[in-house]
């Protein structure tokens, strides 16, 4: 079964202003088949977990399974180790060149891609670091390519961002940012938008946490677009970890008062200073936190397969697609 739903509705959209820059209008339908559905629901209550340190649900506290942990909520991840599936560590496209590049001092990467199969082999870099500018500048002449965007995740707390020095250098550049980070830039983009390249182009999903803008670029889905798809997550997700979220929360005056979404033993209200010094989780280094989190064992939510994808569409799963 597949289910239809308005980019706009998936994504929670406003009127954008810059829909213009976007290659599909918002009246565009996306196609997500219920597999990808899953997978979303459960990722996104995943990071919303760990973002905002709430538990699941009331029956995640019940009788741990052995091998339960947080991350099992993804099918995936309860498979055996032997029975991971081996999936390809590259994309293949006929159109699109990749570069992953790196800048030592702040541990960055920045992302290079371009469509060589058009004839201006329009190019595209994804966080640029100033440090780093002139050698991406120069792969970038040697490749023949013609750089258009230069693209943030989001605003970067650890390193300034090279767009502002390429656009002194290549004066055609545009700078793009998401809408929600309040940042300046040339263009700015929201869940929902495409950034075409040529023939190619990225999706744009909003992936708040680490930042309020934080965005993740996805390769378009698409006769000659990459496969498999590759997302460009910034700070939102690293490689078995993510990035702190404590800039979100932490950062508000210390007497702010912390009303969450669940309680499990009868507490109302905290604040920020409480929960600084006294949350059991957050006051820990990293390990102790990913410890702490792998060991509670936290059952499958029993509502989960039903809520999220009714809530995915705002609860109205049972009206006419038409209405929704
Ligand atoms: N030591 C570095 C900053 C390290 C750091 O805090 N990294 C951020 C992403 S850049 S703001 C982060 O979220 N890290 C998560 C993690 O698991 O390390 C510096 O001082 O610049």
């Amino acid at each position: 079964m597949s289910i239809f739903l308005s980019s706009a509705a998936f994504a929670n959209l406003s009127p954008n202003p810059q829909k213009k820059f976007s290659k599909n209008p918002p009246s565009c339908y996306l196609r997500i088949s219920s597999s990808s559905l899953n997978c979303i629901k459960v990722v996104t209550q995943m990071l919303q977990s760990r973002f905002l340190r709430i538990p699941l649900s009331p029956t995640t506290l019940s009788p741990p399974k052995p091998t339960t942990t947080l991350l099992s909520l993804l099918s995936l991840a309860r498979k055996p180790r032997s029975q991971m599936s081996s999936y390809a560590t590259s994309s293949e496209s006929p159109k699109l060149l990749f570069r992953q590049l790196f800048e030592k001092e702040s541990s960055t990467y920045t992302y290079l891609l371009a469509d060589v199969s058009h004839p201006e082999k329009p190019a595209l870099l994804v966080d640029p670091v100033d440090k780093t500018v002139d050698r991406d500048l120069s792969l970038i002449k040697d490749l023949g390519l013609k750089l258009i965007y230069a693209i943030n995740t989001h605003v970067h707390a650890d390193h300034v961002t090279g767009t502002g020095l390429i656009k002194t250098k290549s004066p055609g550049v545009k700078s793009i940012i998401s809408k929600a980070s309040n940042a300046k830039a040339d263009l700015f983009v929201e869940a929902g938008d495409t950034i075409p390249f040529g023939d190619l182009f990225l999706e744009v999903r909003a992936t708040p946490g680490h930042t309020l803008g934080c965005v993740t670029y996805v390769t378009g889905d698409g006769p000659n677009q990459a496969r498999p798809r590759m997302a460009f997550t910034g700070d939102a997700l690293l490689i078995r970890g993510c990035g702190r979220t404590d800039f979100q929360i932490f950062t508000l005056p210390n007497d702010t008062l912390l009303y969450p979404a669940h309680d499990y033993k009868g507490f109302t209200v905290t604040t920020v200073e409480e929960e600084i010094l006294y949350n059991p989780r957050l006051a820990k280094d990293e390990e102790t936190f990913k410890n702490i989190m792998k060991d509670l064992n936290l059952a499958y939510p029993k509502m989960i397969d039903v809520a999220v994808p009714a809530n995915m569409v705002c609860g109205l799963q049972d009206v006419a697609p038409k209405a929704i």
